[in-house]
């Protein structure tokens, strides 16, 4: 099932039961569903099948980073199994952003493949301490252009940099923003952060939204929530 909604609620859960638990509580006309590392790792496909199973669109954030030709084949494995969307690490690289992209293509497969910039709890200090000396917005941006050049449909990037992304690369571009907090929500480790409805306005095209649901005391009144807020935008 496909939907118009932006929200991409985070399956962070270490069990396949607790994961579908919360699935089954979500309607997938109204989100879609991430599954991340912890998730992937201990459950594999069968989380796959299960959430496309229920109606879900998936987005598989895995992250890869390796040599272009072990990335094409894992962003292929990806894509085979019906993920709605993937992603790559864009600090990977041209070439390897180029082979995964001309890899789906190669084989007619049209799950989106976006790129990590730079990830949303990394703030100055933390990139300096990588030898990265370019302020969070500065790196983000040059990664986004290269992403794009590339050849892949968007990247994964905090709401702080959506505008600039948007005026950049273009609306139809994807800016698929994690570190969503609306004002009742702990920051916890996400450092660039921004409301849900704040993030909509600065051009994010998908919002990525984990604890503030899937840790709340009632998550389907912090989803309602989350709703209404984005139904004034
Ligand atoms: O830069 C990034 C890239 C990915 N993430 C992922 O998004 C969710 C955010 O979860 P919250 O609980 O809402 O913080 C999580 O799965 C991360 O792995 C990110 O946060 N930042």
């Amino acid at each position: 099932m496909s939907t118009d909604s932006p929200l991409i609620i985070a399956l962070d859960y270490p069990s396949l039961d607790a994961a579908l638990c919360m699935a089954d509580q979500l309607d997938p006309a109204r989100c879609r569903v991430k599954v991340g590392k912890e998730l992937f790792t201990r459950s594999g496909p069968a989380v796959l099948e299960a959430l496309h199973g229920r109606g879900f669109q998936v987005f598989l954030d895995l992250k890869f980073h390796d040599i272009p030709n072990t990335v094409a084949s894992a962003v292929q494995a990806a894509a085979e199994q019906g993920v709605w969307m993937v992603n790559v690490h864009a600090s990977g690289g041209r070439k390897m952003m180029e082979t995964a992209a001309k890899r789906l293509s190669d084989h007619r497969l049209a799950t989106h493949l976006i790129a990590v910039t730079v990830l949303t709890s990394m703030g100055k200090e933390d990139l300096a301490e990588v030898g990265l000396t370019a302020s969070p917005a500065e790196h983000v941006m040059h990664l986004a252009a290269l992403t794009q050049q590339s050849g892949l449909n968007g990247v994964v990037c905090s709401a702080q940099e959506a505008a600039q992304i948007r005026a950049k690369c273009g609306e139809a571009f994807l800016k698929v923003t994690p570190g969503i907090r609306p004002s009742f929500a702990a920051a916890n480790d996400q450092q660039r952060i921004m409301t849900p409805a704040d993030a909509m306005r600065a051009g994010s095209t998908h919002l990525v939204i984990g604890r503030p649901v899937t840790q709340a005391e009632d998550p389907m009144a912090a989803l309602a929530a989350i709703e209404a807020e984005l139904s004034g935008v």
